[in-house]
């Protein structure tokens, strides 16, 4: 991580004079006693460094409501535009808007808002930077001056602790919150960002406009209505002084008096407050009093119905508009007719299923199932259209009598075999075919990868692959742990050099991670199967976009750092395929790893740069994932776009990935469109993507949604290339795994040949799988330390650490990366890693 985000926090504890702090509030009930940190302080602060804005601490107010506060600031322009516009921003109440201009935004035409009192603000002075990470947007702003920014920075200060207040004890802030009911803004109102969705659309911002604005037409009206209450009284008492029988009065007089002036403003009334009898010279008079009075009454209710036929209008205005930019961004549309399509896909599904564990019931006795599998043709594509199911869906065991899977024996090349074996017994349920090579089984040292003659038979409660099913036990409740508390000690640090509890972490590491990039294989070796370039670029493109399917439910934990010098292999006969990685740097946190198959080559290294940005924190991998197909030659190479974790510290964290994708092969190209998710519109887990030919001309045209499944073609006759298995049904418990996870830190019959710095090995990562999270604990911290030890010494010693299994390519083209020595699978097989020298990592 070659960069770090550096955070810095206002009043650290040991600060002596904390309650001069900026922000620091008293807990009375009166905003006196705020004071802001005096500039000396501010001038402590390192320019260079990022601050966060603190929020209001428990039992702390802040009543008093901060000026409207405006002005233009520069914004960063969205994801994938690049680039500052200025934009002018208008702070009002804890609400933060902005339009182009003052003109633009007092039309109505506002770009979007943020709710300043639920995001989180971090400043830096160098570069008058100010950060917003408003829930579903980052807004990354900078004033031109120094002066300019230590204003708003205050503004937006004041500004979040009003709004934090007002969330905290309920507000006097008018209808622009309580129409809501529960002082909460709206959705509609406060989030989001006009240059994408419902929410920042210019028709939501003509009701938030309306919102924002009725507030004072209605206090008018408020004050016209108690006004004319007290005027009808008034002319109720005059009515009587008039005409004490009849109680109206009559129009003839009224339009004499009309004629006659001399008006006297008040009434005469006793010093019992009873009106005196009027006398003839006093008649007219009263008349009078009458006449104006009530003419003030008729004008007074004429303007309050006009302010409500304005206001209704225009709130009519806002409606229809809101309802149509609804239609616009087919919201609605959009879910009704994916809800239709997938209905109408379970149901076909179901139908499948149904017919294929009948045949599987109808031929239980039978000890050969290849006829339910009739030798595809080769070419089979993995595309599923109506029947987009994984292989094992319809090759689910546990639907079998236990008597019946034990006779489950495929013999080789028979054949089509689900290779992909996610059912719900299996590793994997892509919803993928394999392709139907057929290979010989080997010894389990000179492993040679046969998907056909994989080892399917089942043992006791053990799944197809004869991997275990799920984990030993559920995941510890860790409620209360509050990742803040952590990350607040660690400012400064990257995510990989923070010593966090276990209780964060799931019982893998990023090289088990890494390794779960290839779930799914298959696409690979359908890629190397088909002849025609851009199609197999569709599989190769297929297989970048399935590597982030499983993290779709994966944002609650972290997985392990691995220890230098830690190794990680999985050999996947079913898949055909052996992995190795290992941990080849520690400062910046490095691990490479390298997979073979009798198909492909395939080899990256992990490297990521982390970005926190006060409620959600980025990912930005740095270098590059090769592939080679060793028959043709062929090499792919691709980067790796960005994983964001959001809700960090509330609610429910949630992972997105955004940006783009580029494969590239020798003369052919593809473009993969990562959308970010924007809380309104349909574009959750989007990718689109394109293939070019060497012409640059676009041959192939892709789409679908990482977490799901990705198309080729034109929608709805597109060719289902690749689908996402399912979960387990308990995958909450068990953070979030797929059966292809909750495979990988399995300890199997071969354990006695792997390497002891193997993953599987490591003793706090199985006490966390075990669910002993003291132990884990405990464990963690005497490893790190550990590490840390064996650092210095190495350092004392002037020792350069080298890794066993990989090397860095230095040569121009690979730059500095990390690549496979070829020893690790030689030195498996011949001497084994008992001849072998290693320091002992646990
Ligand atoms: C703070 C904690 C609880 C939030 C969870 C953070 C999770 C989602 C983070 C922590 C470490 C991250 C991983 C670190 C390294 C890599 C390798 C890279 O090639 C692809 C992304 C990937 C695989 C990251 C994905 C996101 C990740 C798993």
């Amino acid at each position: 991580m070659d960069k770090k985000f550096k955070l810095s926090i206002s009043n650290i504890a040991n600060d002596s004079d904390a309650s001069a702090e900026t922000n620091s509030l008293s807990a009375e009930s009166t905003t006196e006693n705020v004071q802001h940190k005096p500039r000396k302080k501010l001038g402590r602060r390192r320019d260079s460094e990022w601050e966060v804005v603190e929020g209001l601490k428990e039992g702390q107010r802040f009543e008093k409501r901060p000026e409207v506060y405006n002005g233009f600031l520069h914004k960063k322009r969205k994801w994938p535009l690049k680039g500052w516009h200025k934009r002018y921003f208008v702070l009002d109440k804890g609400i933060l808007i902005y339009g182009k201009n003052q003109n633009e935004m007092n039309k109505g035409k506002v770009h979007g808002s943020v709710d300043v009192g639920l995001s989180v603000i971090s400043s830096k002075l160098n570069g008058c930077r100010i950060d917003i990470d408003a829930e579903e947007s980052i807004y990354h702003l900078k004033a031109k001056t120094e002066d300019s920014f230590t204003k708003w920075l205050r503004q937006l200060t004041d500004h979040r602790l009003y709004r934090q207040h007002a969330l905290t004890y309920g507000s006097k802030m008018g209808l622009l919150y309580t129409a809501h009911g529960n002082d909460q803004p709206s959705e509609i109102l406060l989030k989001g960002d006009g240059t994408d969705g419902l929410k920042g659309s210019k028709e939501s911002h003509k009701l938030t406009t309306w919102l924002k604005n009725i507030k004072s037409p209605l206090e008018e009206v408020h004050q016209d209505i108690n006004f004319t209450e007290r005027n009808l009284r008034k002319l109720s008492h005059l009515l009587n002084q008039i005409d004490p029988k009849s109680g109206s009065p009559n129009s003839n007089n009224l339009e004499k008096i009309s004629i006659n002036s001399g008006y006297s403003n008040s009434l005469n009334a006793d010093a019992g407050g009873n009106f005196l009898q009027p006398s003839d010279s006093t008649d007219n008079q009263v008349y009078e009093k009458f006449f104006v009075l009530a003419k003030e009454v008729f004008s007074t209710i004429k303007n309050v119905v006009s302010i409500l036929t304005i206001e209704k209008d225009s709130l009519n205005d806002a409606l229809n508009e809101e309802k149509q930019a609804l239609g616009n961004y087919s919201i609605n549309a959009d879910i009704i007719s994916g809800l239709k399509n997938s209905l109408k896909e379970a149901l076909h599904q179901n139908t499948e299923l149904r017919r294929r564990l009948k045949a599987i019931h109808d031929t239980s006795d039978s000890s050969n199932l290849s006829h339910l599998h009739p030798k595809g043709n080769s070419n089979s594509s993995l595309s599923c259209n109506s029947s987009c199911v994984s292989a094992s869906e319809y090759f689910d065991a546990e639907d079998l009598p236990k008597d019946d899977q034990e006779k489950i024996e495929i013999p080789s090349g028979d054949f089509e075999v689900p290779l992909s074996t996610r059912g719900s017994d299996t590793s994997s349920e892509a919803g993928s075919f394999s392709s139907n090579d057929s290979m010989s089984s080997e010894s389990e040292t000179e492993l040679e990868f046969s998907h056909s003659n994989s080892k399917l038979i089942s043992e006791g409660g053990q799944g197809l692959t004869g991997r275990r099913t799920a984990l030993p036990v559920a995941r510890p409740i860790t409620e209360g742990l509050s990742l803040w508390n952590i990350l607040y000690k660690n400012i400064g640090k990257d995510l990989s050099q923070i010593s966090m509890p276990v209780a964060l972490n799931e019982p893998l590491n990023i090289l088990q991670r890494l390794c779960e990039e290839l779930e799914y294989s298959e696409l690979l070796d359908k890629a190397a199967e088909v002849n025609d370039p851009y199609e197999r670029m569709v599989y190769v493109a297929a297989f970048a976009v399935s590597a982030y399917a499983s993290s779709y439910s994966r944002a609650g934990n972290k997985p392990f750092n691995p220890l230098l010098g830690e190794t990680y292999e999985c050999i996947r006969e079913d898949k055909g395929f052996k992995f190795l990685s290992e941990q080849v740097s520690h400062h910046p946190p490095i691990s490479a790893c390298y997979a073979e198959s009798r198909n492909f080559i395939f080899w990256q290294e992990a490297r990521v740069k982390t970005k926190f940005w006060g409620k959600s924190m980025e990912f930005q991998p740095l270098g590059k994932v090769y592939l080679l197909f060793p028959n043709s030659g062929d090499t792919y190479s691709w980067n790796k776009v960005t994983t964001c974790v959001h809700n960090l510290f509330s609610g429910q964290r949630w992972v997105d990935q955004y940006g783009e994708l580029h494969i590239t092969n020798n003369h052919i190209s593809c473009k993969l469109t990562f959308a970010k998710t924007n809380y309104w519109s349909s574009k959750r887990h989007e990718v689109v993507g394109i293939v070019y030919d060497e012409n640059g001309k676009s041959v192939r045209n892709l789409f679908g949604k990482w977490s799901e499944a990705l198309y080729c073609g034109v929608a709805p006759s597109a060719r289902c290339i690749w689908r996402a298995g399912t979960l387990p049904p308990t995958h909450e418990q068990f953070y979030g795994f797929t059966r292809f996870a909750i495979e990988l830190n399995e300890l199997g019959p071969d354990s006695h040949l792997l390497p002891p710095t193997d993953t599987r090995f490591r003793p706090d990562q199985r006490a966390l799988e075990l669910g002993n999270l003291p132990k884990a604990e405990q464990l963690k911290l005497q490893l790190e330390n550990a590490q840390r030890e064996r650092r210095k010494q190495r350092v004392a010693k002037n020792l350069q650490y080298s890794p066993f299994w990989f090397c860095q390519n230095s040569s121009a083209e690979a730059g500095e990366e990390w690549q496979y020595n070829g020893k690790y699978w030689d030195v498996r097989k011949n001497c084994g890693f008992s001849e072998m020298q290693f320091e002992p990592l646990w």
